[in-house]
């Protein structure tokens, strides 16, 4: 089954001028599919986009065959946002961003069960985050950071996990416990489109790849296929389409 399927997406913020043009992408069930691209090539529109705070112009988007709407009210969407997207000011600590991934399943008006309450200290144990539970968020650094929203994304149990540079700003061993938990994820079954510019890793932790550029996607499909040379020149030479998406096109997994 596809996890997620983008086809010819077109989106604008507040009627401007295009910030996606025309993207096709599909991510198979169960892969973990890299986004990659320049700063101001698309990769956070794309996510907004799956998410649905952004409605295309033209164009849809499916989630395991869902429109994104339904997806998102059945809790299957995941989002860990990048930093800069975050109001850290805000007053909420560590646990309690964790139980908003409850949210969705609670309702408005439930209030958190036990089952909830274990999930978020699972989920915080699982991130290696239960002693800072505490914290108001601004108080984390930048890596403790990465791994609240993350423990929020486990707790949500979302079948589409969105990660957007969880790479960013954080030290080689929390690079390398967020990879070894998207492996974790993998195996429990779970999709993820993981937006980085830490080339270097993709091959350890991709399935598939996708190359964006130029507000649109370039290519996509399997990693060995889309991560040449030649393919990520185009891409971060800013040139013009290789070819159609179609030719690296995913194969559906079961
Ligand atoms: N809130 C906004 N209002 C208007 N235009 C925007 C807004 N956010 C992004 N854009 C524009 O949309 C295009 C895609 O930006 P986007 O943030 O998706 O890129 P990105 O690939 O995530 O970049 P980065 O790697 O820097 O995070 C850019 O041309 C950008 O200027």
């Amino acid at each position: 089954m596809i996890a997620l399927d983008v086809q010819n997406v077109s989106v604008a913020y507040g009627g401007g001028r295009l910030a996606l043009r025309q993207a096709t992408l599909q991510v198979g069930g169960g892969s973990v599919c890299g986004l990659v691209g320049m700063n101001g090539s698309g990769k956070s529109t794309l996510f907004k986009t799956v998410m649905g705070f952004l409605p295309p112009l033209r164009g849809s988007v499916q989630v395991f065959e869902q429109p994104v709407i339904r997806a998102q009210k059945a809790g299957l969407i995941a989002y860990v946002p990048q930093s800069e997207d975050v109001d850290w000011n805000f007053p909420v600590s560590v646990r309690e961003v964790v139980m908003m991934g409850r949210q969705g399943q609670m309702g408005w008006l439930r209030r958190p069960g036990a089952a909830d309450h274990q999930l978020v200290e699972e989920s915080l144990e699982r991130v290696g985050m239960s002693a800072f539970a505490g914290r108001q968020i601004g108080e984390l650094s930048g890596g403790q950071r990465k791994r609240a929203f993350l423990a929020r994304a486990l707790a949500q149990e979302g079948r589409l996990l969105l990660l957007d540079e969880p790479f960013g700003g954080v030290d080689v061993g929390t690079s390398e416990a967020i990879i070894a938990l998207m492996g974790e994820l993998r195996r429990e079954g779970r999709s993820m489109l993981v937006s980085t510019h830490d080339l270097g890793t993709l091959e350890t932790f991709c399935d598939e790849v996708a190359l964006i550029a130029d507000r649109t996607v370039l290519l996509y499909g399997p990693t060995d296929e889309v991560l040449t040379a030649e393919h990520l020149a185009h891409t971060f030479g800013g040139r013009s389409p290789l070819h159609a998406p179609s030719t690296a096109k995913l194969e559906a997994r079961p």
